[in-house]
């Protein structure tokens, strides 16, 4: 059989980036997915707002919901001071294997723990296997109809505190509408909507901004 969509995003890092150098890593995956195969990475103009969003926040302890090929990864963990730490979750073993290269590749592995599995599963035991208190920033990029059940599991397990930031993707493109009316709704949440492009489109997308008042 032929090879997947992510072995061949993998090829291209290999190929094209520098070994060490996760702006390369990021810059190889952005020209592939938008010049010959596109994919599901957050990319170039909306990794921009993740960026600043990141760089306000300083997280301590940060947490993704929905690797993929771990190219918001090399993005989050690139930008996260010295002692910080990456946990990631993926449902898709055959993305996890691609991510766990690609984050190598990048040179990012101390800084990030990929834990596979469903997210519904592992969020509850945050506390346990890693010694997380709470977290101090979560990048929402997995199934569209997981951000409210997941967020809430969040909350139901102590892991948000005063002033956590949530950062969703899709909201628009996939679409995330009960998330958007659970965040915007609730007296808990302070939301902002950042209007943007779905990756490598002119489709409209945005990322939610939810802060956590605890
Ligand atoms: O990773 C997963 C599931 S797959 C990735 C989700 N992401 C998407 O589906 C996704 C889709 C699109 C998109 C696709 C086709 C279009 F025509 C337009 C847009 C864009 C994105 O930016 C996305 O993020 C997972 C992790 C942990 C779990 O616990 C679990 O249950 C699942
Ligand atoms: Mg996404």
């Amino acid at each position: 059989t032929g090879s997947s969509r992510p072995q061949r995003m993998l090829k291209a890092v290999q190929k094209n980036a520098t070994k060490g150098d996760p702006k390369s890593v990021i810059s190889a995956i952005d020209y592939y997915c938008r010049h010959k195969e596109w994919a599901m990475n957050v990319g170039d103009e909306k990794g921009l707002i993740l960026d600043s969003v990141l760089t306000e926040v300083n997280p301590s302890t940060a947490l993704e919901l929905g690797t993929y090929c771990g190219y918001s990864t090399v993005r989050i963990a690139r930008l996260l001071s010295p002692g910080s730490k990456l946990i990631t979750i993926e449902f898709n073993p055959a993305f996890a294997a691609v991510a766990r290269q690609i984050i190598a590749y990048a040179g990012l592995q101390d800084k990030v723990t990929l834990v596979e599995g469903p997210s519904g599963d592992l969020i509850p035991k945050m506390k346990e296997r890693f010694g997380i208190k709470s977290f101090d920033f979560v990048f929402l990029d997995h199934w569209k109809d997981r951000y409210v059940p997941d967020t809430k599991l969040l909350e139901d397990c102590g892991l948000l505190r005063k002033g956590t930031v949530l950062l969703a993707d899709n909201v628009i493109c996939p679409g995330a509408p009960e998330y958007l009316k659970y965040v915007r709704n609730s007296p808990r949440y302070e939301s902002q909507y950042y209007k943007s492009n779905l990756e490598y489109t002119k489709v409209e997308d945005g990322l939610e901004k939810s802060v956590f008042l605890g």
